[in-house]
């Protein structure tokens, strides 16, 4: 995915301006910075649900380009977890996960059912009993995985996903680090994380996107390490000290 001199908005005013980075094939990049500088309205943008005022963000596969907000957006290419799990609370987990399915596939009962426990597994959650569950009855940890399972089930190449360990202790925020690993080396699934969690964020990216919430834009992109030894003072100051480490808080 390619991202070009992007602009975020929110409630008139600007958020971010001259956003401009790549999502390579594989790679973990974790978007990082303040509360409320926009980390969420990016990943909007970039799956298309938000439309930029100014700039584009564009697939880029197969030697073709795809305007994200055009006529042919990659909606099969993107999983998305939001920040709250998301599920239909009227369906249960399985129905949840099978319904990207029946929305963008041929496949018959028997083989999205397959699919969707396959899944399931895959995140975390291989209880055969998980599947005819109301969300409701889950605990917020595995809502997690379940609405993880959900983004996954069309094998995108590329999952996006929105603090995806805020509000869990630190051995299930652990355990979604693990899942994220394995998405990575197994399926070779390119990951977008918005993250606060330092911990998190060094074990699993390869690169770092710091949105500034003074400057309005992006001051540092580069390996977490590189950046914490090396970056801008502030980007430095956010990956020494986080300020919003809360599993070392916890
Ligand atoms: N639809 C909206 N209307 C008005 N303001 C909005 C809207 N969406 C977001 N905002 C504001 O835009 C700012 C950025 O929000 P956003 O959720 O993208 O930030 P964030 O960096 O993800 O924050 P956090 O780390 O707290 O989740 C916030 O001040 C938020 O209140």
């Amino acid at each position: 995915m390619r991202v070009d001199d992007l602009s975020l908005h929110a409630g008139g005013r600007e958020l971010q301006h001259g956003l401009t980075f790549d999502v390579r094939a594989g790679e973990v990049l974790a978007i990082c910075g303040a509360s409320g500088c926009g980390k969420s309205t990016l990943l909007r943008h970039m799956i298309g649900l938000q439309t930029p005022r100014q700039g584009r963000v564009t697939w880029v596969a197969g030697g073709r380009e795809r305007d994200v907000h055009g006529d042919d957006p990659p909606r099969r290419e993107i999983g998305v977890a939001f920040q709250a799990g998301a599920l239909w609370s009227s369906m249960t987990v399985g129905e949840n996960v099978m319904l990207p399915l029946e929305l963008h596939t041929d496949l018959g009962e028997v083989a999205r059912e397959r699919q969707a426990r396959f899944k399931l597994a895959l995140a975390g959650l291989p209880d055969a009993a998980t599947f005819d569950a109301e969300p409701a009855s889950l605990s917020g940890g595995m809502r997690k995985r379940a609405a993880i399972a959900r983004a996954l089930v069309l094998d995108p190449p590329l999952l996006c996903l929105d603090e995806p360990s805020a509000g869990l202790d630190p051995l299930t925020s652990a355990r979604l680090d693990d899942l994220i690993q394995r998405l990575k080396t197994d399926l070779g699934t390119a990951i977008v994380l918005v993250t606060h969690e330092l911990d998190s964020l060094f074990a699993v990216a390869d690169r770092l996107l710091f949105l500034d919430v003074e400057a309005h834009t992006a001051t540092a992109l580069g390996p977490p390490a590189e950046l914490r030894d090396h970056g801008p003072e502030a980007v430095s100051e956010f990956l020494t000290r986080g300020g919003l480490d809360r599993r070392q808080a916890a």
